[in-house]
């Protein structure tokens, strides 16, 4: 699948795209002024082996992709035409900033405060549709698709693409967190219910938030139409035992896995 042809145009049984988070590549670099682990480095090695799009997410705090590092980025991947480059971030702190400068493939609003641990919660819809719309409309002018990270909450969905966006990122963790659990069908299924009412309401779907090699097949297997996760914490720590390479694969079956279950066996 082209992770840039519109999500509109996909069929719902489409492979998903495979885009690596390279935070914590940057949190790892930061610890020292050595400039290893490379960022661009892991990009070049982790699209090497068959990954989609490269994510980023430079927090205020620059706590691990810096400035340099979305520029830097944007550079090196002007070598690989094929690839995505998502951008996420709070479009009322810093993010729309380095849309401007980066016009990267996708651009998602995320609604973090500036010193946010990580990422935990979507945008309050319709409640923040009004301050939304035009940073997606500014945004959108560039010739960059807007995503709006968003909780699994099925009546939030048409408000969404009543702001103008063109996708929604399901923010996944609640269901990571009851994968394995008595909650996990019940928790799976109000995702599955988001995911309908998203299509329905002509949005593209993406998803992310602490999937990892466990839990990636069975919500691919059941949520409709996800076109693209961004996957960076669990990727990272796999990649720490297993090299870039071989994780990626590795993420790629579990995506395959998904949709041709007789393939991905072999
Ligand atoms: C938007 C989102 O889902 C986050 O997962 C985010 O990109 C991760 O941020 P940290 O790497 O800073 O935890
Ligand atoms: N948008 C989610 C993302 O980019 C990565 O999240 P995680 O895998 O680091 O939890």
């Amino acid at each position: 699948m082209n992770p840039l042809v519109a999500p509109e145009s996909q069929p719902r049984d489409a492979r998903t795209a495979l885009s690596v988070n390279l935070n914590k590549v940057a949190l790892l670099r930061n610890t020292r002024h050595l400039g290893i682990p490379s960022v661009i480095r892991a990009a070049e090695q982790v699209l090497n082996a068959g990954a989609q799009g490269i994510t980023v997410h430079p927090r205020p705090d620059e706590r691990h992709i810096r400035a340099e590092d979305v520029h830097a980025l944007a550079e090196f991947l002007k070598a690989w035409p094929q690839a995505e480059y998502n951008i996420e971030g709070n479009p009322f702190h810093n993010l729309i900033g380095f849309i401007e400068a980066v016009r990267p493939h996708q651009a998602t609003f995320v609604p973090d405060n500036v010193e946010q641990f990580t990422s935990d919660h979507g945008w309050n819809l319709p409640a923040d549709l009004e301050r939304l719309v035009p940073v997606i409309q500014q945004t959108k002018a560039l010739g960059v698709r807007v995503s709006l990270f968003m909780d699994p909450i099925p009546e939030a969905m048409a408000h969404a693409a009543q702001a103008g966006a063109d996708r929604v990122e399901l923010y996944t963790e609640a269901y990571a967190r009851a994968f394995g659990t008595a909650d996990e069908d019940a928790v799976l299924a109000q995702y599955v219910r988001a995911a309908e009412a998203a299509l329905a309401a002509g949005l593209g779907i993406n998803a992310g938030h602490d999937l990892n090699r466990d839990n990636l097949t069975r919500f691919l297997r059941e949520v409709p139409g996800v076109a693209e996760v961004s996957i960076g914490h669990a990727l990272i720590a796999d990649a720490l035992e297993l090299g870039y390479t071989e994780t990626v694969r590795d993420y790629q079956r579990c995506i395959q896995r998904a949709f041709a279950p007789e393939a991905a066996a072999r």
